[in-house]
């Protein structure tokens, strides 16, 4: 971590570490504290030189008025009271408010570890993990030993008696367990800690809101008391004072600055987890668990990025390798860190983003510029258009109303203009956002998608697009326009009165208080809204996805609860938040009016009763309400902006990360596959570990050679790794160790975008889009094509007559996934799709499973007429039913991810082992259900035509 950090491991507790640049602010705080000084001096000492100092002459002649005058002179004593209240208040929050402790306890020494690469993550784990298949293969092999030899002896009997296996186990569950409970008792321990430390750190922050509010009123009361004609230079006093309230606020907000930052929750950094701090919270209740997917009642998460995990997964420093979430490429889980957004940097890529649209925005600029200006002479002009009616001076009145009429007209033009074109700024972001995004998105390796969920993707590109793009207009628009109404509103009003501006000034430290608390405190709520939401559109998505299912097993009402559950507790905090929102609002309103209350009260009595010094007109008192309006709003919606800027930093994250990422099986680089090169695929010493399982080594030291045009089938039991071997050709994932040949070529050379033009791959599931037939079977060759190219392919794939049966034919729309056909219809139009794409190697992974008796003797015809072809495809084929693959050149047996047989039919049949096994299985099989049917059907020939006739199709099968 690039920040200058000093950690202390003290027995499982964390002791907060100062941080290089949080030593600035005492420094900061002194001057301003010395400047603050210097101002209470000239103040005192000119207030002595206007009225002397003989102010008990007055106490005894009762000029209570005078007294009182003279007595708020003394800034001083307020000044020395400020320099001893803040800093006593900013050590005190800082002692009750400091977290000594992390919400860590499971943590122990783990979580420093330095995460230096996790690229190589792959790679190490492979060793270790083969050492431990085989530790546990032996001791699973003891194990059994030892029963056997307990169960021969007869001491099975005795085992419940005796404990034996099942005690042991029960023991070790009771001792995990309770390990587990004491973890997050321990966790829950710490985490009352901290919240009881945050609360003392509040108190202290409103404290010192609460004083300077007070010094405020004061230097306000001051303001309106004093007379500035007894000074030789007028402008002095008012322009000390207001330096005065200046550094009363630097010195508060810095206080409380000191506070939150010396006193702040450190999280826990466990890189090998998660790239930000981690916080032990029990507000993500109900929340799942980012890695291993369970819902979660305590545990830790991300503020910064909505990540959530579990007590079981934090203990675990290897649980982020087969977690789900994040991003990761081929070679394993990515170090967020490096695309990790600070605000600031998200403003730079925003800015960078829409730099592109230079002239856009440099219209919108010069609009906004002018709108804003003659919004801000509006109130000035409008106060002189009153001031003219009051004084019925009709030339005046006629002079204003005209300049009144050009600002409104200018303001409203350019105002347009100004909306026009940061409006095509967004418009044109968001659509080059979502289109980079998605790209980002598609490009990804295949093992990101293992570990992906569709619905984040989709909450990625929907929800954090928006997010994140939603300040760039703001930022653009709103906050520009709010930075000029704000100071623009503050010098007008301090000209028009600057009494009346001390006065109501005195109301704006408790707002920003106020609102900025509720604001941190509806920031987090909001983000707990949006998972819950996100997860509702998970569960309404896999729902909608396997309706089917749903519908089968009437789990309707199941679904349904899971979705309102999540739905109810974003409801629940909304509820929350909305009656949070309605109490600041409501005390945030009753100090505006407060304030307001006190501009017309005392503009009031300025305007009745005017005295040399300090008088106002009618008008200016009109325009100052004006300004202070302004002023109020433009705060607000500054406020407004910086919230959701703190929101769209982390929203931007996750969209940039998406989109920065590269994947590591890069598609475009490479050497072109030459068009007459041998198709021949050799495995040599091929490992293969998937990133979601590191403990499973898939394939174990494969050799495999697959000459030209030669047909190899690769047969075995269910899960022993035929699949994985034809995705490694694809090359979806590299292998762990070893290595692929593709004509003699390592696979890794070749520009995998065009080797796959010359590859055809029908998959055991077949992936229709929801588009005509046309378009599925010519997908991804639009015009590379002939209607009789087609017509010949869904010919040889027997999939032209069914296509003609349907009233639209080849165009056809199959909907989604293809949900309008049947299982073989769909195995048959991939088959056509494979056959139009002339390949040079062809991949069939079960490609018949899906079909019946009669497609499958039709679509065996077309592929054995494919492998009769010999001398133009090499061909692997992946079969369970073993009759297909008799006539293969080479038959693989795998078997527990090695292989363990290989030959031709004959070959393996002679040498009797698992295939000539599995052959004989498969033979029995079909002798069973061919003898079983033919029974049934004499024994019961009223029924032999419903049930009979499905137990003949399986045994064609
Ligand atoms: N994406 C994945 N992540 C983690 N493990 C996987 C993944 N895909 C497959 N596996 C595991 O790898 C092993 C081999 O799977 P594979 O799909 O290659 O088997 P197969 O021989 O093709 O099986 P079948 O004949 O049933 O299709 C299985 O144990 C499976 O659970």
């Amino acid at each position: 971590m690039g920040r200058a950090r000093r950690r202390m491991n003290d027995g499982g507790s964390l002791i907060v570490k100062s941080k290089r640049w949080l030593r600035v602010l005492p420094m900061l705080q002194f001057l301003v504290m010395v400047a603050d000084l210097a101002t209470s001096l000239q103040l005192t000492r000119m207030t002595f030189s206007a009225y002397g100092t003989s102010w008990t002459k007055d106490l005894n002649s009762g000029n209570f008025n005078l007294i009182f005058e003279k007595f708020a002179a003394d800034l001083l004593g307020a000044c020395i009271l400020r320099l001893l209240v803040f800093p006593l208040f900013t050590h005190l929050g800082i002692k009750f408010g400091s977290t000594t402790k992390a919400a860590d306890p499971v943590g122990g020494g783990l979580r420093c570890v330095p995460c230096s690469s996790t690229s190589d993550g792959l790679k190490q784990p492979l060793l270790p993990v083969l050492l431990a298949t085989r530790d546990a293969v032996a001791q699973e092999e003891r194990e059994r030993m030892a029963m056997e030899r307990v169960t021969s002896s007869g001491w099975s009997k005795c085992l419940p008696f005796f404990g034996g296996r099942a005690r042991k186990d029960g023991s070790g569950t009771n001792n995990k367990g309770l390990k587990e409970e004491r973890e997050a008792e321990e966790a829950l321990q710490c985490y009352k800690d901290v919240k009881r430390a945050n609360r003392n750190k509040i108190a202290a922050e409103s404290l010192v809101f609460f004083f300077s509010t007070g010094f405020q009123v004061y230097m306000g009361i001051k303001a309106v008391c004093f007379d500035v004609s007894k000074l030789r230079v007028h402008w002095q006093f008012p322009c000390l004072l207001l330096l005065g309230v200046i550094c009363v606020n630097i010195e508060s907000v810095l206080c409380c600055v000191m506070i939150e930052s010396y006193a702040k929750e450190e999280g826990i950094d466990k890189p090998e987890l998660h790239s930000h701090p981690l916080f032990f919270s029990k507000a993500n209740a109900g929340h799942s668990c980012d890695l291993c997917r369970r819902r979660i009642l305590r545990g830790y998460r991300c503020w910064l990025c909505d990540f959530d995990i579990c007590m079981k997964c934090m203990s675990s420093s290897t649980k982020r390798a087969e977690g789900e979430g994040g991003i990761r490429g081929d070679k394993g889980v990515r170090n967020e860190k490096e695309v990790a957004m600070k605000p600031t940097e998200y403003l730079y890529r925003a800015l960078k983003l829409a730099s592109c649209e230079w002239h856009l925005l440099g219209c919108a600029f010069t609009c906004l510029i002018l709108a804003t200006g003659s919004n801000l002479v509006t109130p000035v002009v409008t106060g002189h258009v009153f001031n003219a009616i009051k004084g019925e001076n009709r030339d005046e009145f006629i002079y204003n109303m005209k300049i009144f009429i050009g600002l409104s007209v200018g303001s409203g033009i350019f105002g347009s203009l100004k909306s026009l074109c940061f409006r095509l700024v967004q418009r044109k972001l968001s659509f080059m956002l979502r289109n980079r995004l998605f790209e980002g998105v598609i490009r990804q390796d295949i093992a990101f998608y293992d570990a992906s969920q569709t619905g984040d993707l989709i909450s990625r590109m929907s929800w954090d697009c928006n997010a994140m793009l939603q300040p760039v207009s703001n930022l653009l628009g709103t906050t520009l326009q709010s930075i000029l109404f704000f100071f623009g509103g503050l010098v007008f009003s301090f000209f028009i009165s600057w009494r009346l501006s001390m006065l109501a000034f005195t109301t704006m430290l408790p707002i920003i208080h106020l609102t900025s608390k509720y604001a941190v405190f509806s920031q987090r709520l909001n983000r707990e809204i949006f998972t819950f939401i996100g997860m509702a559109n998970s569960v309404a998505q896999e729902a909608m996805a396997n309706i089917r299912t749903v519908r089968a097993f009437s789990t309707e009402d199941h679904e349904l609860d899971r979705y309102r559950q999540e739905t109810r507790e974003a409801l629940h905090r909304g509820i929350r938040d909305a009656l949070a929102n309605a109490g600041t609002i409501f005390l945030s309103n009753m100090i505006d009016y407060g304030a307001s209350i006190l501009i017309l009260f005392y503009g009031g009595l300025l305007v009745i009763y005017p005295k040399k010094d300090r008088h106002i007109n009618i008008g200016m008192l009109y325009a100052y309400l004006r300004f202070w309006d302004m002023i109020q709003s433009s705060y607000q919606s500054l406020q407004g902006v910086m919230n959701s800027f703190t929101k769209a930093a982390g929203a931007a994250q996750r969209v940039l990360s998406l989109m920065d990422s590269l994947p590591d099986i890069d598609p475009n680089s490479g050497r072109l596959a030459e068009d007459d090169m041998p198709w021949s695929v050799e495995f040599r010493n091929v490992y293969f570990v998937y990133q979601m399982r590191p403990d499973f080594v898939v394939l174990k030291d494969i050799n495999l050679k697959m000459e030209p045009s030669e047909v190899c089938a690769l047969v075995g039991p269910s899960g022993c790794g035929k699949t994985t071997l034809v995705s490694l050709i694809l090359r979806y994932y590299d292998p762990t160790d070893g290595k692929i040949l593709v004509g003699g070529r390592e696979l890794q050379d070749f520009n995998l975008k065009h080797l796959h033009k010359s590859i055809g791959y029908v998959s055991q599931e077949t992936q229709m889009f929801a588009k005509t037939i046309e378009e599925n079977i010519g997908y991804g060759l639009e015009g590379k094509y002939n209607q009789s190219d087609l017509i010949e392919a869904c010919k040889a794939a027997n999939a032209h007559d069914f296509i003609m049966s349907f009233p639209s034919g080849y165009q056809t729309r199959i909907g989604e996934r293809g949900v309008r056909l049947s299982g073989g219809q769909k195995q048959r139009i991939a088959i056509a799709r494979m056959m139009l794409r002339r390949p040079k190697l062809l991949l069939l992974d079960e490609a018949t499973s899906a079909l019946d008796a009669e497609s499958e003797a039709m679509v065996q015809q077309s592929i054995d007429s494919l492998l009769e072809a010999q001398d133009r495809y090499t061909v692997v084929l992946v079969a369970h039913r073993l009759s297909t693959v008799v006539s293969a050149n080479q038959i693989c047996v795998i078997d527990k991810g090695v292989v363990s047989e290989r030959g031709n039919h004959e070959t393996l049949m002679k040498l009797e082992g698992t295939y000539a096994r599995l052959v004989g299985k498969q033979l029995e099989k079909s002798k069973n259900m061919l003898y079983g049917a033919e029974t049934e059907e004499q024994g019961s020939p009223g029924r032999g035509g419903g049930r009979g006739s499905g137990m003949r199709r399986r045994n064609n099968r």
